[in-house]
């Protein structure tokens, strides 16, 4: 088994056990349908830097990158710098995140927040709902097209935007579909964590301009994001750049003032 079809088995586990404690219904029944904030897709569109900063403990990939911070002061911190959007991992046994993680981000700041997480299952697009998410994100290495369709269209019926995350062209042709909003490109091969950004720069022509264009991991420099704007991504995640710094949000800031330079 590979790690990504390990995470995916203890996804599953998790969100049966979940189920059997508090049902759809019940879940459903706490979800407030007002968004909290602007919509990511349009925020990027709209922006000079594309910025999307990322929570990050931890991760399959890197053991320790930042246990001492708290996440409402990266929160904080990153609504400051002033990024597109951030990203929280909820996942907590791969990356030491939490649904706790989501909800306080979201009470310490009013931009567009997406739910990074390995979504499976409706009950966790209502979860993302309920915990104040306005993104989520669904992986194509994991879904297939049936289920892309699926959830997709229940996170658009809650208001949320889709992030789709792909790796190869064999995943972007599957999962093209009007109820997405963003196409992400993972520069990060999921089973082996090798990280080449050539992997956007090589599908970019390839999703369609209806779709904000997302490349996603290992960008650590202003000149990989100015390389990448040539392929018209507008919107770059980045998360183990700023969370192995002090302060994420100051590094961010930095980061934004050197691309709007
Ligand atoms: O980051 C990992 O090691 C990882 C391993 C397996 C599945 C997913 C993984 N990461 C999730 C992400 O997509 C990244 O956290 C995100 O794109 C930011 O990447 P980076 O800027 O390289 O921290």
């Amino acid at each position: 088994m590979n790690i990504l079809e390990k995470i995916v088995a203890d996804k599953r586990k998790e969100v049966d056990l979940k189920k059997s404690l508090i049902t759809l219904p019940q879940l459903e029944a706490s979800v407030m349908m007002e968004r909290t904030s602007v919509s990511l897709a349009e925020v990027l569109r709209n922006s000079n830097s594309g910025i999307i900063a990322e929570h990050k403990r931890r991760s399959p990939s890197k053991s320790v990158i930042n246990q001492s911070l708290n996440v409402q002061d990266v929160a904080k911190g990153y609504a400051d710098a002033g990024v597109c959007g951030m990203s929280v991992l909820t996942d907590g046994k791969y990356f030491g995140g939490s649904l706790d993680d989501l909800v306080l981000a979201r009470a310490s700041t009013n931009i567009p927040i997406l739910r990074k997480e390995f979504i499976i299952d409706e009950y966790q697009i209502v979860e993302a709902k309920a915990y104040g998410a306005d993104v989520i994100l669904l992986i194509a290495a994991i879904l297939t097209r049936e289920e892309i369709k699926t959830l997709s269209e229940l996170a658009k019926d809650l208001g949320l935007d889709v992030l789709l995350e792909v790796h190869n062209e064999e995943e972007l042709k599957k999962s093209l579909m009007p109820s997405l909003d963003m196409l992400g490109v993972n520069n990060r091969n999921l089973k082996s964590f090798e990280v080449d950004l050539e992997i956007s720069k090589s599908l970019s022509k390839k999703i369609p301009d209806d779709f904000v264009k997302v490349s996603e991991s290992g960008i650590s420099s202003v000149e990989a994001i100015r390389d990448l704007k040539e392929f018209d991504y507008q919107g770059f995640l980045i998360g183990e750049n700023f969370m192995k710094t002090d302060e994420p949000g100051k590094s961010a800031k930095k980061f934004i003032d050197k691309i709007i330079a």
